[in-house]
């Protein structure tokens, strides 16, 4: 399937702080011949000082988050897309849903000790590495019954980009 092609999937790339949703999320879209979508730029200013101040968002704190990236992937559907939202809990990725049903997850997976060494040698980002077990502790992995699928994180950006387009329902 090409982008020329009438119905392309809207991908969302989930995962912790520090997974590589950004980093993958852009090759992938390269891959794919359609738009990228970075999820930090729909956080409201109110939800970053909070994560750089050290405290993890809440679901409140997330609603607003969560509404504006549903907002772009439903202008994108039909259309395709991809877009970095670590969507940690179920009904994060079921408000996503809400209207654009055939939406397609990617989950980039991995061990805390992996992340935990690629965000200690990130820098210029707001989020501090200290919430990374915060983002373990509210990550719930997809279910069966979820349009999506498990993508390790071990090895280069290309290789995990070119797992996750295998992997998509095209
Ligand atoms: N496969 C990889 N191998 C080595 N380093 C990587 C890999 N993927 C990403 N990185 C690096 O790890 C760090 C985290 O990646 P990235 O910013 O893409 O994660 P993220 O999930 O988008 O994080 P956040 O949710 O906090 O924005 C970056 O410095 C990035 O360059
Ligand atoms: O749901 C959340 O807690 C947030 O979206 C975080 O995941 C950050 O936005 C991101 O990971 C930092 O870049």
């Amino acid at each position: 399937m090409t982008a020329a092609d009438p119905q392309l999937p809207v991908v969302v790339v989930m995962g912790v702080s520090g997974s590589g949703k950004s980093t993958v999320g852009l090759l992938l879209a390269q891959r794919l011949g359609v738009p990228y979508a970075e999820a930090d730029d729909f956080h409201p200013a109110e939800n970053i000082a909070k994560m750089s101040a050290g405290h993890p968002l809440d679901d409140a704190d997330r609603a607003p988050w969560l509404d504006a990236i549903g907002a772009w992937i439903k202008a994108r559907d039909g259309r395709g897309g991809v877009v970095s939202c670590s969507a940690l809990r179920r009904r994060y990725r079921d408000r996503l849903r809400a209207d654009a049903p055939d939406l397609f997850f990617v989950h980039l997976d991995g061990p805390l000790e992996l992340i935990s060494s690629r965000l200690a040698a990130r820098m210029e980002h707001f989020m501090p590495p200290g919430l990374l077990r915060s983002q373990f502790d509210a990550l719930e992995p997809l279910e069966a019954d979820e349009n999506g699928t498990v993508v390790s994180i071990e090895g280069g950006p290309q290789a995990i980009a070119e797992r996750a387009y295998e992997a998509l329902p095209l």
